[in-house]
């Protein structure tokens, strides 16, 4: 796993030129239909997997590179986390990927001859745009549900990220079908004229700011687009909750790839009669996680460049309120140490802005009822959200607030299993992926039905001339009635009660033969035992 001896390329853009060929061989290769067989796209993912693997001591040694990122995060939450991923897609992939039968409840009855089925189809050539903090995670996954729903992929790695651009370019292009995936390097000029070309979908993982750019280059050609955007990321600690638990998971979020974590709570909502036990917990998780100091630890990141690194030490300059944790910045290693900074207002640089690093607020409530008011008007929509109180307080925070996702009393759990369906809502993203999800985001679920000749005559009913007397025999074959009235209120009226007795009680005609079945069992063993007396 030593990445020392490996070497790391200089980062080069790609000539603007090449781009639309790039694009256009996509494109072509697509039209080819080669990528429609379950078989070949197999293969291409087998060839991922082993390239991850044999690349595995350079992907280290280039997120050392550019993120400081430690070989125990850049195993579990990037390179292991692909294999996983690739596994997943291989094994389920034929599964995936098969016609599924339309039956009943979507097709009715009367229309089962027509063999209605959804055939999978994959979207065409894809375009993955992909951000800085996890450089092979956040690119490559997708690459993965592109390739199980059969589609040709260009990828646009962040160019903050240098040593994993070119290290990414180089194993893709070696080692996948070249003529099907691709990889372009560079910048705005670079995105800009790859979003000029026209795709079947995009898939971009990044800002808001940019996401909005994407999203109005895809509308002047109505390309889908999958948004992952980034959100302001409350926390609810009440208080019931285990105080010493959730400072050490809530700190855990932050100091994970250096809080560089698009779902990373950004602010904690919590009771202010519990600051001060919880500000002293938070103390007792730094120390036990750096027995030395956060700097001197060998696990801690650092900051991708100067540019977040000032921006991130902006939020701490132009704060009100309190550290009450961490506080320390070294420009020079762009590192920052985890912080908390307690605050009394929701207009405080560290609530208004996305921190995506390890800092956070901490702001005092009086109830579950001001927590939630105060979440609402800082982000309705954010990526996640955590709570930690009694088991209705968490049940109550999410009826009452949204997130692309949550976690129960912990940090960033439900994001951190590679198989479950990972996406924002509202403005903090657009669709989902991971697990079955990455096959269905690139995939076009298209209906298909199959009349038989023979039923025209059944049929013939919808020709011109039309016949009033037969639409209203078809209205009574197919068209359901009501058992409510226009209150809304369930109608017990003959055939309530009818199918009431006859069905036994049951609400289905499966649930009526079930119970039929039982009545008629336990009637014969009945008989049976008296008998045998
Ligand atoms: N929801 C998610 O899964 C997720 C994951 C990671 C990051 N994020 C969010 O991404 C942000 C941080 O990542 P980032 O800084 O890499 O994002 P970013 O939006 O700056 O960059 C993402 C990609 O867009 C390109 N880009 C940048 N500016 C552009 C422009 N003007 N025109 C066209 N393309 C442009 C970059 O080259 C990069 O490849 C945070 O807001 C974070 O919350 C979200
Ligand atoms: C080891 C044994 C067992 C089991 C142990 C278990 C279950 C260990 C669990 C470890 C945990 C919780 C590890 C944490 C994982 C965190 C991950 C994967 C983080 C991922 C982060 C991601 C994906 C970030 C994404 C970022 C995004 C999308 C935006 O920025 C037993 C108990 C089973 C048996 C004994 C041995």
């Amino acid at each position: 796993m030593a990445a020392k001896d490996a070497t790391l390329p200089q980062f080069e853009a790609t000539a603007l030129d090449l781009i639309p060929k790039v694009a256009s061989a996509a494109r072509g290769t697509f039209r080819t239909h080669k990528t429609k067989k379950v078989q070949w796209r197999i293969v291409q993912l087998r060839k991922l997997y082993w390239a991850i693997e044999d690349f595995r001591p350079r992907l280290i040694a280039a997120l050392m590179h550019d993120l400081h990122k430690s070989e125990f995060e850049a195993v579990l939450t990037e390179i292991d986390w692909l294999l996983k991923d690739c596994m997943f897609m291989i094994k389920h992939l034929n599964d995936f990927a098969k016609d599924e039968k339309l039956g009943s409840p979507a097709v009715p009855i009367t229309y089962s001859m027509m063999n209605f089925r959804t055939r999978k189809e994959p979207l065409g050539a894809v375009l993955i745009i992909g951000p800085y903090n996890y450089p092979l995670q956040l690119l490559l996954a997708p690459l993965i549900g592109a390739i199980g729903a059969g589609c040709t992929a260009v990828l646009k790695p962040s160019e903050l990220t240098t040593a994993c651009a070119m290290v990414v370019k180089e194993m893709i292009e070696t080692r996948l079908d070249r003529s099907a995936f691709t990889v372009v390097n560079g910048a705005i000029p670079e995105t800009n004229a790859l979003l000029a070309e026209k795709w079947d979908k995009i898939f971009f993982t990044g800002s808001d700011v940019v996401g909005k750019i994407v999203a109005k280059k895809a509308a002047e050609t109505l390309t889908p687009v999958c948004l992952e955007l980034g959100g302001k990321n409350p926390a609810f600690v009440t208080k019931n909750a285990n105080l010493a638990l959730a400072a050490r998971r809530l700190l855990w979020g932050k100091t994970h790839n250096s809080g560089q974590v698009c779902m990373s709570q950004n602010y904690v909502l919590i009771d202010k009669q519990v600051v001060p036990a919880f500000t002293e917990f938070l103390k007792v998780a730094y120390k036990d996680m750096f027995p030395d100091g956060a700097k001197a630890s060998p696990d801690l990141g650092r900051i991708v460049n100067a540019r977040h690194f000032h921006r991130i030490k902006k939020m701490l300059d132009d704060t009100k309120g309190k550290v009450v944790m961490g506080g320390e910045v070294d420009e020079a290693e762009l590192y920052i140490e985890p912080t908390a900074v307690l605050v009394s207002s929701t207009d405080d640089s560290m609530i208004k802005e996305e921190s995506f690093g390890p800092i956070f607020a901490l702001y005092p409530v009086n109830s579950l009822d001001d927590a939630l008011n105060v979440a609402a008007s800082v982000h309705r929509t954010p990526l996640s959200l955590y709570t930690f109180g009694s088991k209705s307080e968490n049940e109550r925070v999410l009826n009452e607030m949204t997130s692309g996702g949550a976690t129960l009393n912990d940090s960033f759990f439900h994001g951190s299993v590679n198989t479950v369906p990972f996406g924002g809502v509202g403005d903090s993203g657009w669709g989902s992926y991971r697990g079955k999800a990455s096959f269905d985001c690139f995939t076009h679920f298209r209906t298909i039905a199959e009349t038989p000749s023979w039923a025209d005559k059944i049929l013939r009913v919808r020709y011109m001339p039309y016949d009033m007397s037969k639409m209203r025999l078809l209205a009574r074959l197919t068209t359901p009635k009501p058992n409510f009235d226009r209150s809304g209120s369930i109608v017990r009226g003959f055939s309530y009660w009818v199918k009431l007795i006859f069905g036994l009680g049951a609400s289905s005609a499966k649930g009526a033969l079930f119970r039929w079945l039982l009545l008629l069992a336990v009637n014969y063993l009945l008989k049976a035992s008296r008998a045998a007396r």
